[in-house]
């Protein structure tokens, strides 16, 4: 049994500019002549004959989950300290300190809500 050390492979210098800071960019699909940066993002779901069959499927639901709770509620932080960053213990890798939001309708969804009841 091979059991890959994906946490260490995704912290790697050699592979990421500035590997322990949060950048969203780096996945972008980028335009025609570039280089592609989206299939680094692979290791969560394994490579190889193994690797995960959901894992397009999950991205997707993932992508579509986020962007809903975005589009639909206003976050507000609880807190006013910085964000700890700091991972927590877990295979997939909780934060050690939870991030609290207040989350607040948006205006179309409190409408949606008021027609239904
Ligand atoms: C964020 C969501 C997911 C993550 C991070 C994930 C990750 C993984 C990983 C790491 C493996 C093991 C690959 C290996 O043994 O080398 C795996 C296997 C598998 N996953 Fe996922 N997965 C996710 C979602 C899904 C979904 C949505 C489905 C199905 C709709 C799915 C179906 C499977 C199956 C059937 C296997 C076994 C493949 C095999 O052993 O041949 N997974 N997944």
């Amino acid at each position: 049994m091979v059991i890959v050390n994906a946490w260490a492979i995704h912290q790697d210098p050699s592979l990421w500019v500035d590997p322990t800071t949060f950048k969203l960019e780096r996945f972008e699909v980028v335009g025609p002549g570039e280089e592609s940066r989206a299939h680094k993002f692979i290791m969560p779901f394994e490579i190889g004959r193994r690797a995960c069959p959901g894992a397009l499927l999950a991205q997707r639901v993932v992508s579509l989950t986020l962007g809903s709770l975005i589009q639909c509620f206003d976050g507000r932080r609880v807190s006013k300290e910085a964000v700890d960053m700091a991972e927590g213990k877990g295979v997939t890798m909780p934060k050690a300190v939870a991030l609290e939001l207040m989350c607040i309708a948006r205006p179309i969804i409190q409408k949606v809500v008021q027609s239904n009841e």
